[in-house]
């Protein structure tokens, strides 16, 4: 049986469809969850799209966090299941503290689009391990606060410890502090990211397949574990 990843929809969520179409191309069921549902209908991987969860009201995702499906996400989480936020979802997985720090406005102060250059910097978490260490990908980003920023400590950790997962190449689109995309939890089953995978999963749209390994990743670990 295919394993069963959930897109959690929250009143504002732009991306939730693209999300469930690309775990549908990796091979997955893909289930679509709500933001008010107390349950998480027995998937074996989460995923927070981006968009704009609750009109981006008093900060990007401070209110989605409070949705009655985040408690099961927290749970879940914390029991080892892969959630994966993008964009906006990883605004919502830093203020529900699955992970450190936070993402503020965009250093030059305005929304930013475009095809974005990363450097994969590690494979060691659940939804990376089809890449190399190293690789350079293109990702579409857009976002208005996409600058994420911790204390000097946190960010050390974060270094030390191999969690920063995705980094920038080329110009610093938003005034990420040394230059992050993307992070995750310690055990590397929680990743976020502010460039959004889910829409390079198709040729006809490109402009690369380079979001595919993600989902391919999960599916890996889901294969071997479920
Ligand atoms: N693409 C998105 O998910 C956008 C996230 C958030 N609304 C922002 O502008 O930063």
């Amino acid at each position: 049986m295919a394993p069963r990843i959930g897109v959690v929809t929250f009143p504002g969520s732009l991306d939730d469809h693209d999300a469930l179409r690309a775990v549908r191309i990796a091979g997955a069921e893909a289930v679509a969850l709500w933001h008010g549902s107390d349950s998480l209908d027995g998937v074996d991987a989460v995923v927070l799209p981006g968009g704009f969860s609750y009109g981006d009201y008093l900060r990007c995702g401070a209110i989605a966090r409070f949705a009655p499906v985040m408690d099961e996400v927290v749970r879940a989480a914390g029991a080892g299941m892969p959630v994966l936020g993008i964009c906006n979802g990883f605004q919502i997985l830093c203020e529900a503290h699955l992970l450190p720090g936070a993402l503020i406005r965009n250093d030059v102060r305005t929304f930013v689009c475009r095809d974005q250059g990363l450097r994969v910097e590690s494979v060691d978490t659940t939804w990376t391990s089809r890449f190399e260490v190293g690789q350079e990908i293109e990702i579409v980003l857009k976002n208005g606060e996409g600058g994420f920023v911790a204390d000097a400590e946190t960010v050390a950790r974060l270094e030390g410890e191999g969690r920063v997962v995705f980094r920038y190449t080329g110009a610093n689109p938003n005034g990420s502090v040394n230059d992050i995309a993307g992070i995750c939890n310690e055990r590397g089953n929680v990743v976020g990211l502010m460039p959004h995978p889910e829409h390079n999963v198709d040729p006809l749209t490109g402009p690369s397949l380079d979001g595919r390994p993600i989902f391919a990743s999960v599916l890996d670990f889901l294969g071997a574990h479920v």
